[in-house]
């Protein structure tokens, strides 16, 4: 079963990362408190930025850093220094301003294969779920404290599209693409099984041009068949999501 949806609106993208801010040092608090660690999946996109207020005072301050565990949601397959790099988005926007131990930051190799890459990832997690490191969950995937996600204008979460059939995978923790409408064509990314064995999600939306899938997502605008990726992403304890004006404009 999954958790409750809950929709937080906000005035501008401002106030969404104030908010985000907060429900992340929350949630940090909560799960260190409670099993002494806290795994947090970053996507790339424009998340890394709304992230900013977190690496702030006063809410970089609440934090216990040296507890977190980095994870990637999807990544491109480019070397780790490339600016398409989801990791390099993440290390020069977020990484290096908190004291994560880089022990604790599990960046995806790069490989020039992107299905070697994928089978690299998927490899390390079920090392870190054997060592305990990350729980499995009763659906037998790795189970993450927080993912904290962006949505595409075309309603993509992860590098999971809408036509493509990485959205479909049943079995694997971790896929491959090479032609993903979005560029750059290769790509991984964690599937939807790992991604709804997640705890708690963020979607974090602040651009017009995703408030049509956010609609979509929210039961307000009729589905396409298939549905939209984003509107099946749901976590086991809840699903929240961090919209600003311009991202929920179509709600009402
Ligand atoms: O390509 C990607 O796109 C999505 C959405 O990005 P945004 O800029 O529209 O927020 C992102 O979540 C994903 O990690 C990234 O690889």
């Amino acid at each position: 079963s999954q958790g409750k949806i809950n929709v937080r609106k906000f005035k501008s993208e401002e106030d969404v990362a104030v908010a985000l801010a907060n429900y992340t040092a929350n949630l940090s608090e909560k799960y260190i408190k409670e099993k002494g660690s806290f795994s947090c999946v970053l996507s790339g996109g424009t998340l890394i930025d709304t992230l900013r207020k977190l690496v702030q005072p006063p809410y970089s301050k609440k934090v216990d850093w040296s507890k977190w565990l980095i994870f990637w949601l999807d990544e491109r397959v480019v070397p780790l220094d490339d600016p398409l790099s989801n990791y390099k988005l993440a290390l020069d926007g977020f990484l290096s301003k908190v004291p994560i131990p880089k022990k604790n930051i599990y960046p995806i190799k790069y490989y020039k294969s992107a299905k070697k890459v994928a089978l690299y990832y998927e490899t390390r997690l079920k090392k870190l779920v054997h060592k305990k490191i990350i729980p499995l969950s009763s659906t037998g995937f790795p189970k993450f404290d927080l993912f904290l996600n962006g949505v595409g204008p075309d309603g993509h979460v992860a590098s999971l599209f809408p036509n493509r059939p990485q959205r479909y995978e049943k079995k694997r923790w971790v896929t491959f693409i090479t032609d993903s409408p979005k560029p750059p064509p290769p790509r991984i990314t964690f599937t939807f099984p790992v991604i709804n064995s997640g705890s708690h999600v963020a979607m974090v939306v602040t651009d017009a041009a995703e408030a049509n899938a956010v609609a979509i997502a929210l039961g307000v605008l009729p589905e396409p068949k298939p549905t939209l990726p984003c509107a099946e992403v749901k976590g086991k304890e809840e699903t929240t999501w961090f919209l600003d004006k311009d991202a929920a404009s179509k709600l009402n």
